[in-house]
């Protein structure tokens, strides 16, 4: 094997001061075009030429990156052959070598490709006296200078890298923030388009089902997004292939790859090309899921590279996130709305009697404002119910209803359970607890018996609505009040006042705005109405068909006075779907033929259930006599049927009775006193 000719002395001093030159100008952290500025004059001089520079492939033609001396024109065939054999070509005065460090070795059987290279002029008699020395000193002075220049691109391509990371993080920030779709596909491809520098960047969702990739945003026909096929194209083979692919019209002939009806479709022509594609993870598992392909089309410069393509597929990443998360608030917020929606239609305020009418035409509007309303009416007129339909049709639906009733507060535990207490506060504050002005936060407190509240309770509430401020028990720290107060009574208030048991400040804070339901009474064929609505409500609620209402039954539910209002229709019809199994219902079914005593004990226990004390332990002692108070006067006193009735043994109900501090008849005694001998 023949060694490589060895430059004679005075070569190997020109190229070891290139070298040292070269080495210093690296060191300044030029740019590529600062270093070949200050470099490119001395490497021509290494080499004995005064004329040329390098020039770099674009668009398919040999272009000056830098040049030195007279601007003639070179030989671009010289320089293709040279880059095509990777080796240094000479002719007619000029010399071209490629760029590329493998030429430090004088082994010059290793091709590479190179996209830029050295083309200068030799002096007339260097090149032809000596022409070995003159093409080793080449050989090091253009390996030496594509070392310096990989370096350079090097560091630039990892600069650019940072850069470019650091811009996909900061923009994947502000896309988890969009909460519209199309704004949020909008905002990355707009960032895609600034960071590789491209005419134009396109997300194509992929639907499955119709085998349809729909392209989206900004690219439209009349209006619609644009569907195409979702096996066509460079975008079809992408989400095919799972791989990223690059084309560029310049440097590729492939033309068939290019999906030409969507150019066609739009008014425009894809020069270059990148597609990635976009793969989202699902679940616990983390599954993966291709669920598009992200495109950049026609970059402004040479063509996308690999580095485009690496910053495409950080973004398809960080946009497939950004779009599925995107997705999961979407359905959350359609089923928070559902929700809500069905939480209002749960409860309308139904009836169609002028005085509704009048009074739901009022609640929409106040609706819209944050104002207090004050709701008056008799019990059981539907005064939640309207407070309800006034917190679903204002800005606060989304936020919490919370109904508190002010008659069931005692006062020792009042002020801990509107503004809450800190952990040990009082002996049974085992728990920080908020109170309800915060739990309503963001939606409606509902003081329902605002009427009933001690003075105490009184003062407290009407400092709260003035300072929009609560302090737990126990607590230092204020918290700011978000609610819009609804409150109501039955109470004659303007008379409490006289009398001195309700504050009229407080009154007054609350009368903003103040809606009466008139009682049932007066609501005209709103009574069958509302029936009607209950009969249906109750049968689906059992199972059975529901039955219709004999005109005798409707007859009797308009005579009725209905002193327990809307509470004790509903009542009435709620017993009557479980009693009855007819498919009719007749007036003797409704049983409201009762004597006027008998109906004002039913309209006193609907307002009894809501007087119920507040313990559990309370309220079923007191439920249980009610109900066994009602299974004896059913029965006529016979109290072997009240206690069949009841469930109960005879002797057990005696029993009960007594435990429960009822009165019970001398029959009693006299089973009692057998029960006690024969046991
Ligand atoms: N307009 C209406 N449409 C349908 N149902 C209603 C209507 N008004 C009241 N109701 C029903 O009647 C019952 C009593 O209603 P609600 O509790 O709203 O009355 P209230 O006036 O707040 O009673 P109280 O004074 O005893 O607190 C509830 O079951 C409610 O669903």
């Amino acid at each position: 094997m023949t060694p490589a000719a060895q430059p004679p002395e005075s070569s190997r001093a020109d190229s070891d001061d290139l070298s040292l030159e070269i080495l210093k100008t690296l060191q300044s952290n030029f740019s590529r075009s600062e270093f070949l500025i200050s470099t490119l004059p001395g490497v021509l001089h290494s080499i004995g030429s005064e004329t040329g520079g390098l020039v770099s492939q674009r668009l398919g033609k040999w272009d000056r990156e830098c040049w030195i001396g007279e601007k003639t024109a070179f030989p671009d065939d010289l320089v293709s052959e040279a880059v095509d054999h990777g080796s240094p070509k000479r002719s007619e005065g000029w010399f071209a070598a490629p760029l590329d460090s493998q030429l430090l070795q004088s082994d010059s059987s290793t091709i590479t490709s190179s996209s830029s290279a050295l083309v200068f002029k030799l002096d007339s008699h260097s090149s032809n006296q000596k022409s070995a020395q003159a093409a080793n000193q080449v050989r090091s002075a253009v390996a030496l200078l594509a070392a310096a220049l990989d370096r350079i691109d090097s560091h630039d391509r990892s600069v650019r890298r940072i850069e470019q990371l650091t811009s996909v993080l900061h923009a994947a920030a502000q896309w988890q923030r969009i909460a519209d779709d199309e704004t949020l596909l909008e905002r990355i491809a707009s960032t895609a388009t600034q960071l590789l520098g491209c005419e134009r960047a396109s997300i194509f969702l992929w639907d499955r089902r119709r085998k349809k990739l729909i392209g989206r945003p900004a690219l439209g026909v009349e209006g619609r997004p644009l569907e195409v096929d979702d096996s066509v194209g460079v975008v079809g083979e992408v989400l095919r292939s799972g791989d990223s692919k690059i084309w560029n019209a310049s440097s590729s002939d492939d033309e068939g790859r290019v999906n030409r009806t969507v150019d066609q479709s739009l008014d425009f022509q894809t020069r270059s090309l990148v597609a990635v594609p976009m793969i989202s993870r699902r679940g616990d598992q983390q599954r993966e899921e291709t669920i598009g392909v992200f495109e950049a089309i026609n970059h402004h410069g040479k063509g996308f590279d690999h580095l485009d393509m690496a910053v495409l597929s950080d973004l398809a990443l960080h946009a497939a996130v950004a779009i599925e998360s995107q997705r999961t608030r979407q359905s959350l917020t359609e089923s928070r709305d559902r929700l809500v929606n069905d939480a209002a239609s749960a409860t309308p305020l139904l009836g169609e009697h002028r005085s509704v009418e009048l009074v739901r035409q009022s609640a929409k509007k106040v609706a819209s404002t944050d104002l207090t309303v004050l709701i008056l009416g008799s019990n059981g007129t539907g005064k939640e119910v309207l407070a309800r339909q006034i917190h679903y049709q204002s800005t606060r639906r989304h936020g919490p209803f919370i109904a508190v009733n002010c008659a069931a507060l005692v006062e020792s535990l009042l002020e801990s359970e509107l503004f809450g207490h800190e952990k040990g506060s009082f002996t049974d504050a085992s728990q920080t607890r908020s109170g309800k002005f915060e739990l309503a936060k963001g939606g409606t407190l509902f003081l329902d018996e605002v009427g009933d509240l001690s003075a105490g309770g009184q003062a407290k509430l009407l400092r709260v609505l003035e300072d929009k401020v609560v302090v737990r028990v126990g607590g230092s720290h204020t918290i700011p009040v978000d609610v819009r107060v609804i409150a109501a009574t039955n109470q004659p208030l303007e008379t409490r006042i006289r009398e001195k048991r309700f504050r009229e400040d407080l009154y007054f804070r609350l009368n903003v705005v103040s809606l009466t339901l008139p009682p049932l009474s007066n609501r005209g064929e709103d009574v069958l109405l509302l029936a009607e609505h209950f009969l249906i409500h109750f049968s689906h609620q059992i199972g059975r068909p529901v039955p219709e209402l004999h005109p005798s039954a409707r007859q009797a539910l308009m005579a009725h006075p209905w002193p327990g209002n809307i509470r004790e229709l509903r009542n009435t019809i709620e017993r009557v779907s479980y009693l009855t199994t007819e498919n009719i219902i007749t007036a003797a079914d409704l049983m409201l033929n009762r004597s006027p005593e008998s109906r004002i004990s039913e309209a006193n226990d609907a307002a009894f259930l809501n007087d119920l004390p507040p313990t559990l332990c309370d309220a079923t002692r007191v439920f249980q006599v009610l109900q066994i108070n009602r299974a004896i006067e059913s029965c006529s006193g016979n109290m072997t049927e009240a206690a069949s009735r009841l469930g109960l043994h005879r002797s057990n109900l005696y029993r009960k009775m007594r435990q429960l501090g009822m009165p019970t008849s001398g029959e009693e005694n006299a089973t009692t006193r057998r029960s006690a001998s024969s046991d």
